[in-house]
């Protein structure tokens, strides 16, 4: 069989940049190019993405939804942006939730999960699916981001000269509540009410810290029983781990920038003596299981792949 022609459209931005990046490696695919002075046109682009098998949208949102309609039925696209999260045909590209992994076989439409989201997602999904946090929950979830999440733009911002000095200390943002990840995070969990959400930029490059407060007294669980069950559900995954009950800390602490440079997700289950308090903690990097990881992983299984081939575990 020949090479597959993978196109990556946004190839000199953050999250295409390490798609291309790991592609290159790889003798499996022909990589498809465009001239610089078509990059932004979208005609283009289509006309680039339809000689492709399968193509990476690595793009603002627009740019991302601008393209789709323009695009053939059958090439496959895995769009990183959040333009297609929760419409309807796309698949949500997080393999390790019930049933995606046998969908992206054949998926043509599919969207790559939020750095965010997924860090909620991750943890989330399996306790509402099993009916261990009912569907009418309110959760709250705060998550630290490394300034590479804001891509190119914040890159920039964080690495010039520093004159500003708010960029010295975490900033929470998307303080007016109502951050674009919101939808996924409850249309995938299944929750009838997105949750509570803060975000939170540092200075560091990359790496993500998703803290999410479980009230196990009022949700008549026990923190066992729930550290067993994410356990359960995510025995055998290849890119995602969950550490037992208290454990997995370093001393008590946990470096949002633990994993970056990894593809893997860890789900931590904290809680104190008597099991009354619980925290349920992902830590990945954003542009790993948080964009770019989480792409070459749902294009190796669309594609028929090695599931971890060109991923860092
Ligand atoms: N960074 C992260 O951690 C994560 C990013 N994402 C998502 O991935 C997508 C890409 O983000 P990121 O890589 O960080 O962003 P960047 O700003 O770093 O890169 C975006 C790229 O898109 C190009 N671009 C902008 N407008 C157009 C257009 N109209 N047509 C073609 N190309 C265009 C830019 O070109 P130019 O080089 O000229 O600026 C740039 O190369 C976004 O939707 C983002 O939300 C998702 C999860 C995590
Ligand atoms: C620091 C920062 O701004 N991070 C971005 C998240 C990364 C991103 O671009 O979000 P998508 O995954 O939806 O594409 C944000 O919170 O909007």
């Amino acid at each position: 069989m020949g090479k597959y022609k993978i196109f990556v459209d946004g190839s000199s931005g953050t999250t295409g940049l390490r798609i291309a990046d790991r592609l290159a490696e790889r003798d499996e695919f022909e990589i498809l190019k465009i001239s610089e002075a078509d990059r932004k046109d979208v005609r283009a682009r289509a006309a680039v993405i339809n000689e492709s098998d399968l193509s990476f949208l690595c793009l603002p949102d627009d740019a991302a939804r601008e393209v789709v309609p323009l695009l053939r039925d059958d090439v496959r696209i895995l769009d990183t942006s959040t333009a297609h999260r929760t419409a309807p045909g796309w698949v949500y590209g997080l393999p390790e939730l019930h049933g995606t992994r046998e969908a992206l076989k054949t998926a043509t439409r599919v969207a790559v999960p939020g750095c965010h989201a997924t860090g909620f997602i991750a943890p989330v999904a399996p306790l509402v699916e099993l009916g261990i946090i009912p569907k009418a929950a309110h959760l709250n979830v705060t998550s630290l981001t490394g300034y590479s999440g804001g891509g190119k733009k914040m890159i920039a911002e964080y690495e010039a000269e520093r004159t500003n000095k708010a960029l010295n200390a975490p900033r929470p943002y998307g303080l007016a509540l109502h951050h674009k990840h919101l939808p996924e995070m409850a249309a995938v969990t299944g929750l009838d009410t997105a949750p509570n959400f803060v975000p939170v930029v540092a200075d560091y490059y990359a790496g993500m810290e998703t803290m999410i407060p479980l009230d196990v007294t009022a949700l008549g669980v026990s923190a066992p029983q729930v550290a067993s069950a994410l356990a359960e559900y995510y025995d055998g995954q290849p890119m995602v781990k969950v550490h037992p009950l208290c454990e997995g800390t370093d001393g008590g602490f946990l470096a949002a920038n633990k994993l970056a440079g990894k593809d893997t997700l860890e789900i931590y289950c904290l809680a104190n003596p008597d099991g009354t308090r619980m925290q349920l903690i992902s830590l990945f990097d954003n542009l790993g299981k948080g964009s770019s990881g989480a792409a070459v992983q749902c294009m190796n299984l669309m594609l028929g792949l090695e599931e971890t081939k060109g991923l860092a575990r």
